[in-house]
């Protein structure tokens, strides 16, 4: 926000926060004497409703939004606290990190991300008109929503699955050595988000337990029946065994189905693209050369993810384009020498 010219006063309970954001070029530390447009309250789900109650009660703002991870509890202890609502409207934009904290931010995280407003009949047309304006600030795409209704969206899309990613890395934690070393890019993939806080995650759970816990009991219903089909496999009986097979076959086809499901890059309808497998060697300027030869045989790199196999000097980057595109690309980079992978 500051980079596109909008005052922004920066307050939290810790100093240092404060002063980091500050540093960062995020805006300047503390309250203004004067009433601010708009009062975005980034605190964790449970302290929302305190945090905004107080920010009305001293006249902070002439808007007031919140971007916690839930909606309906905040919105909930707002009304318990009898705050007035018209001039508050809850949002959440849909993008996050593993890690929390100032030094994580990034200007550009929101870009192209949904950010959803949950507006209700008593919500100020002008405080509308301010969030609406908030997340065209910050490239975002405004999606409007009821509470609850979020609520058991994000228990699907992004809380079950940071639980369930986090029960796969579990698996790990006695692990013998020999086995964690043939990790490849499929438990990278399903674990990435393992890695992310506990307390912040904790804060979010805590906030969302009833939907989680209901998306949670649909797929430990999965679960149960793939053990079934499973142990069918190992049976001497024909039957059982083609039983056992279908079942799983069935779960792995509805997974292709769901994934096809999940939106490509900016939010867009997913989308087939060819992906390049290039190799490269590790070392300084290896990856800007590569980008740099791409550009030049003028082909946009959609996507890109490095996979570094164990105990190489070497990674494996996987370039994606427009299949249209794939074609020239991989005879540029091989006439500049790139030794391209199936
Ligand atoms: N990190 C993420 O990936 C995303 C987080 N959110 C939501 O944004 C909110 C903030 O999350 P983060 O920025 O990640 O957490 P964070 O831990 O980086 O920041 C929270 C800040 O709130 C301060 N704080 C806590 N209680 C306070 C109070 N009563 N008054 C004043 N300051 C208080 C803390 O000192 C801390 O600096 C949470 O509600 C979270 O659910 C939303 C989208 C993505
Ligand atoms: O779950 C996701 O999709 C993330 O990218 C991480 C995340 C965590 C918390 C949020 O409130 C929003 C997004």
């Amino acid at each position: 926000l500051s980079a596109r010219g909008i005052g922004v006063h920066l307050a939290d309970r810790d100093d240092s926060a404060v002063r980091t954001a500050a540093s960062l070029g995020a805006g300047t530390a503390g309250v203004p004497g004067e009433p601010v447009d708009l009062v975005i309250v980034a605190v964790p789900p449970a302290h929302v409703a305190a945090a905004l109650a107080d920010a009305v009660a001293r006249g902070l703002g002439r808007g007031y939004l919140d971007v916690a991870s839930v909606k309906g509890g905040p919105r909930r202890d707002l009304e318990a606290l009898g705050c007035d609502l018209s001039r508050y409207i809850g949002t959440h934009p849909m993008a996050g990190r593993e890690r929390s904290g100032p030094l994580a931010a990034t200007a550009d995280l929101f870009e192209g991300r949904p950010w959803v407003l949950t507006p209700t009949p008593a919500t100020d047309t002008e405080v509308l008109n301010l969030a609406l304006e908030l997340v065209a600030l910050c490239r975002a795409v405004p999606v409007v929503m009821d509470a609850d209704a979020h609520d058991r969206a994000v228990a699907l899309v992004s809380h079950t699955p940071q639980l369930v990613s986090s029960m796969v890395a579990a698996r790990l934690e006695h692990a013998e050595e020999a086995a964690v070393r043939l990790c490849g890019q499929g438990i990278l993939d399903v674990t990435r988000i393992a890695g992310s806080e506990p307390g912040m995650w904790m804060d979010i759970l805590a906030a969302n337990p009833g939907p989680v816990a209901d998306v949670l009991a649909d797929l430990a219903a999965d679960l149960a029946e793939t053990v079934t089909a499973l142990r069918a496999l190992q049976s001497a009986d024909d039957d059982k065994r083609r039983g056992g097979a279908d079942g799983i076959e069935d779960l792995l086809r509805r997974g292709n189905i769901g994934r096809a499901k999940v939106p490509g890059k900016h939010g867009t309808a997913p989308k087939a693209y060819e992906v390049l497998a290039v190799l490269i060697g590790d070392q300084p300027g290896e990856l800007a050369r590569l980008f740099a030869d791409a550009g030049a045989a003028g082909v946009n790199i959609e996507d890109v993810r490095i996979e570094h196999s164990t105990g190489q000097q070497a990674g494996l980057v996987q370039l994606t384009v427009e299949p249209r595109t794939a074609p020239q690309l991989t005879a540029a980079l091989r006439e500049r020498g790139w030794a391209l992978r199936k």
